[in-house]
């Protein structure tokens, strides 16, 4: 469980006072940044009985909708409980005035702050674990983590109002104590209006080669996205190899052309000399699932449901 885990989002009102949330976090200070995103940064935030929360501030001004109907889908995101989903445990949204100079005028502007809070997983992203070559991650986490993705991700996709992620990829799926994967930041595509600033926003780099086509050029939106998402997380988490380039979408058709010529079954036994026959095949069906997840044609794209049946075959 994450570190103050449970008893955080207990003891915490969801509306939090942006004072409060500066006092956790030394003033959103450098030494307690954890990383930055495309929509701004993630603070360790400390309370006094030593829990520790993350503090996701948005930038200034950012393109929230109106203030009631920010609480209510942020309310709602709250009470959805998953153990493969990162859980919000509250937030903020405050208007307040700050000296402004543009040229040589000085303007008293209305800057809106939008923070939100949630679990704090110390082992971090995704991305820090899978990769490295001295990396101890075996298969068999390996696998529980991709199972557990998919997971979080059939939770989302199956909710009433099903929730797309739209910004999947491994710098948004975090670790617990127990190398389990929850996935984080699964609301901004309501929060942010239809998911449109993803795309829209100059700073996207980083979640592009992550992207579907259809998507990325063409503002389609529909589950199948994630699933695009998915299957590159799967072909990373499986071949320990990176989407070269996670900026540019021709460089993701390269990563999964390199996948689909090279991981045949001779390599899997070269790269996993220690698996076993039941292993191998668990590789071999990752890679075939993570191929499909992947394909240009949407229609051809399984879905979620379908891809935890694959998984548990
Ligand atoms: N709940 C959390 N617990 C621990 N670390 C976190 C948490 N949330 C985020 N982080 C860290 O902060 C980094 C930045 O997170 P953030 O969500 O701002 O950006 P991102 O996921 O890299 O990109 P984007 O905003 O485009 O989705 C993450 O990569 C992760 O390492």
């Amino acid at each position: 469980m994450a570190t103050g885990g449970n008893t955080v989002e207990s003891k915490l009102p969801a509306e939090l006072p942006l004072d409060f949330l500066k006092k956790i976090t030394n003033d959103f200070s450098d030494e307690r940044l954890l990383g930055t995103g495309a929509f701004g940064s993630v603070y360790k935030g400390i309370l006094e009985d030593g829990g520790v929360i993350a503090v996701k501030r948005l930038g200034e001004n950012s393109p929230v909708p109106s203030e009631k109907i920010f609480a209510n889908e942020v309310q709602n995101m709250m009470v959805l409980k998953n153990e493969n989903i990162v859980k919000m445990v509250g937030f903020c949204r405050e208007t307040h005035k700050k000296l402004v100079t543009i040229g040589n005028r000085h303007i008293n502007a209305n800057i809106t702050e939008t923070v939100l809070c949630y679990e704090y997983f110390q082992k971090g992203s995704l991305d820090k674990h899978i990769f490295d070559e001295s990396t101890t991650v075996d298969w068999e986490v390996r696998f529980k983590i991709i199972k557990g993705i998919s997971k979080g991700l059939q939770f989302l996709h199956n909710l009433p109002r099903p929730l797309r992620h739209l910004g999947l990829k491994p710098q948004n799926i975090l670790l617990d104590d127990n190398m389990a994967p929850k996935i984080a930041d699964f609301g901004f595509s309501r929060i942010f209006d239809q998911g449109q600033t993803r795309m829209k926003t100059g700073s996207v780099v980083g979640t592009v080669g992550y992207m579907a086509p259809e998507y990325m050029y063409h503002g389609e939106i529909s589950n199948r996205s994630d699933i695009y998402s998915l299957g590159l997380i799967i072909l990373e988490i499986t071949t320990r190899e990176k989407n070269s380039s996670s900026t540019d979408q021709k460089h993701a058709r390269e990563y999964i052309q390199g996948v689909t010529e090279n991981w045949n079954l001779e390599q899997i036994m070269v790269k996993y000399p220690e698996l076993d026959a039941d292993g191998i095949s668990q590789v071999e069906n990752c890679i075939r699932i993570g191929l499909q997840c992947v394909d240009i044609d949407q229609e051809s794209r399984p879905t979620i449901n379908e891809i935890v049946n694959m998984l548990n075959s």
